[in-house]
């Protein structure tokens, strides 16, 4: 769709406005004008009827390992530790690019038909794969090589180097639709002085630093074990958490790592369903809000979630602390919005996406807000609390449809579901 156009008669939602019947215009990959009313007709531009659609912000998926939908359903009742070394770690032994591109690609059609448009993704494999097939998607990312640092010394510096390139490479896309970030996976699996030197090649380079920390309370007392302080505060005295880095989970942090946090200008992506799902625990939303870090979602892997549904993940975000605080009020619906739309998208760098409004980029995707589940009152809690990735009808990257009216236009859906049956079934064959 090269021509400009304008929605019409639409229902806006972004995280600060509503707009019962109203008009978005994109032109050049933009939004150029949002109203209500009827616009100003203009000649040339192609008219799409948004009656009886919601038009909301792409949803914005801050933290997963795309590969992994293939491993979904392998292991669903174990807590992190076991499930990472007796089902997860030997499962992905088997992997190769070929399958971990086949899950990746399973991924994004997932994604995109539950209106994400811009998703984080961490993996060790088929990484030029992901950024290729991201690109033919029309999707954003922030991709990373993810590092697990228990070899020699020389293995670090070659997986450190391999991972920086790569980071770079994405960093300056052609589309400029993907950024690159440096992902050590954990302060448990990435000796004191790999991280020292992760944190040094990312500066040097102008890369956000990733890392999945204090997911589980035997990972703080393990840590406070071995360094004297719990890994949050840890890696903000080291400077390996600082401004614009992404603390992944912050499940169990105490009220001195919150100040830090804020004060150091760190990211956290909450993924709510994936600690519970591991029974890691629950990370203290409301308190990271109060204290105005800037938090976002994130659904972590289907192997642990099970699917990477945003919408699931903003009405568990939502529920689950009303419930721990006894308090109607612990979130709201519109700070939800906020952090699946907006939050995530300054997280992965992406500082023009997020909201409806003219000058940003023109990533948003529409509801079917016709059904029986959505009726009689449309307003935020509608997209949070009602809503589910089912319901999304269409979904734009940069004003480029990538769905209407449920077809995926710029991937092949029965190809990939194909594929990832296939790559799944050799995986079992050859155990
Ligand atoms: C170095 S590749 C990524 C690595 O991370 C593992 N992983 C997936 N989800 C989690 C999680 O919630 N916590 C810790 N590690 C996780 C994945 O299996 C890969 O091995
Ligand atoms: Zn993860």
């Amino acid at each position: 769709m090269t021509r400009p156009y304008v929605v019409t008669n639409v229902t806006i939602i972004d995280a600060v406005r509503m707009i019962s019947k109203g008009f978005v215009k994109v032109k050049d990959k933009k939004i150029v004008a949002v109203g209500e009313g009827e616009p100003q007709a203009e000649y040339g531009w192609e008219r799409i009827d948004g009656q009886k659609k919601i038009l909301m912000p792409g949803l914005v998926n801050t933290h997963g390992h795309t590969p992994m939908t293939l491993l979904r359903g392998i292991s669903d009742d174990l807590p992190l530790e076991r499930w990472l070394n007796e089902k997860i770690w030997p499962a992905e032994a088997a992997l190769d690019d070929e399958s971990a591109a086949a899950g990746t690609a399973l991924a994004i059609v997932e994604m995109i038909r539950s209106g994400t448009t811009c998703f984080a993704d961490m993996y060790h494999l088929n990484r030029e794969g992901a950024a290729a097939l991201t690109e033919e998607s029309g999707m954003k990312a922030s991709l990373s090589r993810g590092m697990i640092a228990f070899g020699s010394k020389k293995e670090q510096q070659e997986k450190l180097k391999t991972a920086i390139d790569y980071a770079k490479s994405c960093q300056s896309s052609a589309s400029g639709r993907l950024r690159g970030a440096v992902f050590p996976h954990a302060p448990y699996t990435c000796p004191l002085e790999f991280l020292r030197e992760t944190k040094a090649k990312a500066e040097e380079a102008a890369l956000p630093l990733q890392i999945h920390i204090a997911e589980t309370r035997k990972e703080v007392k393990e840590h406070e074990t071995k360094h004297g302080l719990p890994p949050v505060a840890h890696l903000l005295e080291e400077g390996i958490l600082t401004k614009g880095s992404l603390a992944v989970h912050a499940v169990h942090i105490n009220h001195s790592e919150l100040t830090g946090l804020k004060d150091n200008g760190v990211h956290v992506s909450h993924n709510p369903q994936s600690n519970l799902k591991l029974g890691s625990g629950i990370a203290p939303l409301p308190q990271l809000l109060n204290h105005h870090i800037p938090v976002s979602l994130g659904t972590d892997s289907a192997a642990s979630n099970n699917t990477l549904d945003v919408f699931d993940e903003m009405r568990q975000a939502a529920m689950v602390h009303k419930g721990l605080e006894e308090e109607a009020n612990a979130t709201d619906a519109q700070t939800i919005l906020e952090m699946a739309t907006v939050n995530g998208a300054n997280a992965l760098g992406f500082s023009n996406a997020g909201f409806i409004e003219e000058g940003y980029d023109a990533d948003f995707i529409f509801i079917n807000s016709d059904q029986a589940h959505m009726i009689p009152r449309i307003n935020h809690g509608t997209l949070v609390y009602s809503a589910t990735g089912r319901d999304v009808t269409d979904v734009f990257v940069e004003g480029k449809p990538l769905m209407r009216d449920g077809r995926l236009l710029t991937v092949d859906e029965e190809k990939i579901r194909h594929e990832a049956m296939a790559a799944s079934e050799k995986l079992a064959d050859d155990h």
